[in-house]
């Protein structure tokens, strides 16, 4: 899809990378604030992060707090993620929970893209990109380590995984712990452009040494950046409004 996706008023993959700004709030109150706060920032669009949420493993209540989330934040697009203990999120699940959790969440009709890690295996992933298609939902399919970064040649592969299990946009996230991380993950970000020119990834280091990959991808090929409005789900992420000044000044320098 080289034209970018469509959504609402804004298209992924096209011009600017977009800002995501993640909703943390462990109760339905504090996420209804952050909502309000992400609508009043420069954010494109919103990520729930469930996994910080108190009843993340009751289905039914997840659905009522989106039911509610989608309201207070109107037209703008949102991301659901759960983010699994194994890869940096803040809780278990078991592989039934996830995809049943994941399954009504896409037929719900409140979100524009899930988030699927890959790890949670071939057949989940399949599953879930099957459902999600029916409901004209977009799926990421995600890949974390919070520890290190693997070899240009590991990422790449990762993200050809994804490209065959039918995902519309690849993601991975990783720690650097020397400059030349941060190196190896643009350097994947770059050859990935380059041969999947008409796909759209996300491609991330995180902590400080990884900062430049989050303004970066006009650039380097990744489409969307997480910045942070009230608390940060990630180390490195800079506030919404900061990004978007820095967006704004690669763009204009292209
Ligand atoms: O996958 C990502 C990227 C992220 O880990 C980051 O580093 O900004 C933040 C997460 O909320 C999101 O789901």
């Amino acid at each position: 899809m080289s034209q970018g996706y469509k959504l609402g008023d804004l298209t992924l993959g096209e011009g600017m990378p977009k800002v995501c700004a993640p909703l943390t709030g462990t109760t339905v109150k504090e996420l209804l604030d952050e909502c309000e706060l992400v609508r009043n920032s420069e954010a494109d669009l919103a990520e729930w992060r469930v996994d910080f949420f108190e009843h993340a493993l009751d289905t039914k209540k997840v659905l009522e707090a989106l039911a509610k989330l989608r309201q207070e934040l109107r037209c703008m697009p949102l991301i659901f993620s759960f983010r699994t203990a194994e890869e940096g999120g803040e809780k278990n699940i078991t592989v039934r929970q996830y995809i049943e959790l994941n399954k009504q969440v896409a037929q719900s009709g409140a979100v524009q893209l899930i988030d699927i890690e890959l790890f949670r295996g071939e057949d989940t992933v399949k599953e879930l990109v099957a459902t999600a298609k029916e409901q004209q939902v977009l799926t990421i399919i995600s890949n974390h380590d919070f520890t290190q970064t693997p070899e240009t040649s590991e990422i790449m592969s990762r993200v050809e995984k994804m490209l065959d299990l039918g995902g519309d946009i690849p993601k991975v996230a990783v720690m650097p712990v020397k400059e030349e991380d941060v190196l190896t993950v643009l350097q994947a970000n770059l050859q990935l452009k380059k041969s999947y020119p008409s796909r759209k990834m996300i491609m991330i280091a995180m902590g400080s040494l990884g900062i430049v990959t989050r303004m970066s991808g006009e650039i380097f090929g990744s489409v969307l950046t997480f910045a942070a409005v009230k608390h940060a789900s990630a180390p490195g992420q800079v506030t919404a409004n900061e990004m978007k000044k820095v967006l704004k000044i690669v763009h204009n320098a292209q």
